[in-house]
């Protein structure tokens, strides 16, 4: 099979070399020349993943075109700031049989779309996914057991990636449900930032798991009002993502989290970074639309109020514990039963 991978930080490096491991014959396209040069010459991506080794059969290219011809998949790994941009610069080189697959965990703030929804719409094509999942960069660049998702509604697609990437380091999961998988992995890069300044603060153990569990409620939850099936996240892409990335110092988003919680201002916290940390985004994107369309996310709005309105963590904190007691499991006892039970109590106003 012969692979495209477009962009050159970590994780379009560690995919692209996956593929060579399997086999593929592996073109990786990135902007910047001095990078082409060193991953050719070294095996190495000294910016993003300087401690491990590519596959030497890795082909790095600044030429879209020639990066694009005979490729039968192409994975997308561009931050979603410059997502639309790349697909742009790289449609007069696709052809409709090709398989286009977006690995970015972001959200368009333009109509609020998911990167294969502008997949979707620049090209037209019918075999497009979604990739996503528990999967730190560096360690699936470390060969360290992973497992994946790859999501479609097209058999041929999900079948394809699976083929492509699916070893014995890299297991790649199957799911028809595209919107909530890639909505799964935009989503919990919100709560990983909070978990990353929870443990900046010196929050405990207690803390952290009532801060993801409670977060996965708030994404179902917005899940559910956006359409999507919140079964979904009970798997690999959604609390398994969720586990990984605000349990891990490897993660960006939990990253800036802890400068935060440090202290640091948001914007030192990001420069300091040098890398893309898609949650300060889409905290501000997803807390916006959960108040037009009325949905209940305390998290994120919490987390909204510390990074853009200056409210300090901790006390915000204090605040979400403050709120209201509502039910544990939305779909067994529903949030308005918990309520109405409130109203019930002697002694309520
Ligand atoms: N790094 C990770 O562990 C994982 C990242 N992802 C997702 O992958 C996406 C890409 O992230 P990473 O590879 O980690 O990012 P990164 O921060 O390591 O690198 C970003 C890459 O995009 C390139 N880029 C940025 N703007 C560009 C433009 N206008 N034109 C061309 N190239 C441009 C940069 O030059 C760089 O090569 C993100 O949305 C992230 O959520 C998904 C799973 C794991
Ligand atoms: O999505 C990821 C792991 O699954 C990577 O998370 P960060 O973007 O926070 O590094």
């Amino acid at each position: 099979m012969t692979v495209a991978v477009l962009g050159g930080g970590s994780f379009g490096t560690a995919l692209a070399s996956i593929a060579a491991d399997n086999g593929a014959r592996v073109r990786q396209w990135l902007r910047d020349p001095a990078l082409v040069a060193q991953i050719n010459a070294e095996h190495r991506n000294g910016r993003y993943l300087p401690d491990y080794a590519i596959n030497p059969a890795v082909v790095a290219s600044g030429d879209m075109a020639e990066v694009l011809a005979g490729a039968e998949l192409v994975l997308v790994a561009i931050p979603s700031k410059a997502f639309r941009e790349v697909v742009r610069q790289a449609r007069p080189h696709l052809h409709a049989e090709q398989i286009l697959v977006s690995t970015t965990k972001g959200i368009q703030e333009e109509g609020f779309k998911l990167m294969s929804q502008i997949l979707e719409e620049e090209t037209g094509f019918a075999h497009i996914g979604v990739l996503s999942g528990p999967n730190l960069a560096s360690e699936v660049a470390d060969k360290q057991l992973t497992a994946t998702v790859i999501a479609s509604d097209d058999p041929l697609t999900r079948a394809r990636v699976q083929t492509a990437l699916g070893c014995d380091y890299f297991r790649v999961y199957a799911s028809n449900d595209r919107y909530g998988v890639e909505l799964g992995g935009a989503l919990k890069n919100i709560y990983a930032i909070a978990a990353g300044m929870a443990a900046a603060l010196g929050m405990g153990e207690n803390t952290r798991s009532m801060l993801m569990t409670r977060a996965l409620a708030e994404m179902s939850r917005f899940a559910v009002d956006q359409g999507a099936n919140p079964m979904t996240f009970l798997g690999l892409a959604g609390v398994g993502d969720l586990i990984v990335t605000c349990s891990s110092t490897l993660s960006r988003n939990y990253r800036v989290g802890q400068a935060l919680g440090q202290g640091k201002g948001l914007d030192e916290a990001v420069a300091a970074l040098g890398q893309v940390a898609e949650g300060v985004n889409t905290v501000r994107l997803v807390r916006d639309k959960a108040r037009e369309d009325g949905v209940y996310m305390p998290l994120a709005e919490g987390l909204y109020q510390v990074l853009f309105e200056g409210v300090p963590a901790r006390q915000m904190a204090r605040m979400l514990m403050q709120g209201e007691q509502s039910s544990d499991v939305e779909f067994i006892l529903s949030r308005e039963d918990v309520q109405q039970a409130r109203r019930l109590e002697p002694g309520h106003e």
